[in-house]
């Protein structure tokens, strides 16, 4: 069966088409400026307009206001946003009004205590991304190439569709998957040769095993 694959923080046309020739089904473009994945408005823009349809253009955000979705929203081809930061469910409801797109909603797990928060949002996001929770101190509260318990999500069912990232890479996504059932995985270090620099071999050795897992 296998599952559906995410690419996260890309920044040139190279990769945007690697990530597509992989079969990638979601592109991420961060739009966060302490991340190295860090892309303008302007270059997303311009990245966007190849991509084909089919291949959702996802827009990472961390605690964005309006003014900053505003542009997104109206200055690039985005087809989903991905709140990553501390947006509050109520939070997550203003932003599908405000701009009529499905939004989805990362969720930092460490322990069972953090599983216990998804059920807040499983009712109001249109995905879940069920992330690595940001170690204290970190930078950034995501793409830090970290991988949380897997075994705390397992048998865990949410009526929301849900995607598993978090320290994720050609060599363990499909245990990942098999650990837990996800059906949508999400990368953005594991397929990078540097901070910030994707690798073609690697995403499509990222794909190609998602693709085959069961
Ligand atoms: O990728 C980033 O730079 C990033 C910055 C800020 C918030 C989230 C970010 N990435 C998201 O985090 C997951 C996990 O990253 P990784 O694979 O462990 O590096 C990634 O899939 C993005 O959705």
């Amino acid at each position: 069966m296998g599952a559906t694959v995410k690419i996260c923080g890309l920044s040139d046309a190279q990769h945007v088409k690697a990530a597509v020739s992989a079969g990638a089904r979601y592109l991420g473009f961060v739009f966060f400026p302490k991340s190295p994945r860090n892309v303008s408005i302007e270059r997303a823009a311009k990245l966007m307009v190849d991509v084909p349809v089919g291949v959702a253009k996802v827009a990472l955000v961390v605690n964005a206001d309006d003014a900053l979705l505003d542009r997104i929203t109206s200055e690039t081809l985005v087809d989903m946003v991905q709140l990553h930061g501390s947006e509050s469910p109520e939070r997550v409801a203003q932003v599908k009004a405000r701009y009529g797109l499905p939004v989805m909603k990362a969720i930092g797990i460490a322990g069972p205590e953090d599983v216990a928060q998804i059920e807040r949002y499983a009712g109001v996001a249109d995905q879940l991304l069920i992330d690595a929770k940001a170690p204290k101190g970190a930078d950034l509260p995501g793409g830090n190439g970290i991988a949380f318990d897997w075994r705390l999500v397992q048998r865990k069912y949410w009526p929301c569709p849900w995607m598993l990232a978090g320290g994720l890479a050609p060599d363990n996504v499909a245990e990942a998957i098999r650990l837990t059932g996800a059906k949508q995985v999400d990368v953005s270090s594991g397929v990078e040769s540097a901070p910030g620099i994707k690798d073609d071999r690697l995403i499509a050795a990222f794909c190609a095993a998602a693709h085959a897992a069961n």
